[in-house]
């Protein structure tokens, strides 16, 4: 059971229901909508959750959560999806070769494409969204990292006095400790952030800037594989706020960087929830 179908659990009270989102994880194939016929084979398959698409209504709310929480008499539970897919439908992008990219604790990366991309090779894997695919994956890069190097106020004081039009030739890979999935997937490798500057805007400036090398080559590994070309990338995310790294990936990705209108993972679970309302 994943956190999300557990938390839904508690709130409508029917066990063993998920979303083809969350799902995918355990194996759930959201093309030919069923699991794999090697794991249905399995002993604990009847572990498995039924599974449904996103934003669809699954049970009325239980009567002592409603009253817990104050909801309404008629309000329904719907299936959800994962964090990085939620703040994809925040953000409003809807057409082929649009991204999402979620600066949160990790760098995780949706990319709207007509072409569904697998590669375990690279942590490289497709979500279904209705009639497309989200291709992409999560680096361990991101804010987990930055976080154990600056406070997030002197983030931001740093942030205003970094250049983002000039390039840092310092070449890091920042990771909070070893092990990568996305754009390159080995367990073991090291975090690369030496060697440090005395100055620590200069120092802020090439693990931002190594960061955005790390979401480039991610980018150019998804053209490589064959999905849809990206052409503009919407930011969601704690580094969401974060003009001066927003710069500097517009001129390491070449493209329109821009910050999503909402940048809250919330406000796309509540449009998947307003979506089950409809039905
Ligand atoms: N000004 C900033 N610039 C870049 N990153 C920031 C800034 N402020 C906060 N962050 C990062 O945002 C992250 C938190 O974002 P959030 O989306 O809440 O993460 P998650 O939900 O994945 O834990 C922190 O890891 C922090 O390092
Ligand atoms: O790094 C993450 C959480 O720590 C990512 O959000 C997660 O791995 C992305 O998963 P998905 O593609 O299934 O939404």
């Amino acid at each position: 059971m994943h956190q999300s179908d557990w938390l839904l659990w508690l709130l409508h009270g029917k066990l063993g229901v998920s979303d083809y989102n969350n799902a995918l994880k355990v194996g759930y194939d959201p093309e030919t909508e069923s699991y794999p016929s090697w794991l249905v084979s399995q002993p604990f398959s009847y572990l498995l959750p039924t599974v449904k698409p996103p934003g669809t209504p699954i049970e009325s709310i239980k009567e002592d959560m409603r009253k817990q929480f104050g909801f309404p008499k008629d309000c329904v539970v719907c299936t959800g999806t994962t964090d990085s897919i939620a703040a994809f439908l925040a953000a409003g992008a809807t057409l082929p070769g649009k991204a999402v990219t979620s600066l949160g604790s990790t760098l995780a990366i949706k990319l709207l494409s007509t072409y569904r991309i697998e590669d375990s090779r690279f942590g490289v894997y497709s979500h279904r969204l209705d009639d497309k695919w989200l291709v992409g994956g999560a680096s361990n890069t991101g804010g987990a990292v930055l976080r154990q190097i600056f406070t997030d106020d002197q983030l931001e004081l740093l942030s205003q006095q970094i250049n983002p039009l000039v390039a840092s030739t310092l070449d890091y890979y920042p990771l909070p400790a070893n092990g990568e999935r996305f754009p390159i997937a080995d367990p073991n490798m090291q975090p690369r952030l030496h060697p440090r500057p005395e100055n620590d805007v200069h120092y802020l400036h090439g693990i931002l800037e190594s960061i955005a090398r790390i979401e480039a080559k991610a980018f150019g590994l998804l053209k490589e594989l064959g999905a849809t070309e990206v052409e503009e990338v919407y930011t969601a995310g704690g580094g969401a706020k974060n003009e001066a790294w927003r710069k500097i990936r517009e001129r390491v990705l070449g493209i329109p960087v821009r910050r999503a209108e909402h940048t809250e993972a919330a406000y796309g679970a509540a449009l998947l929830a307003l979506k089950g309302a409809c039905q």
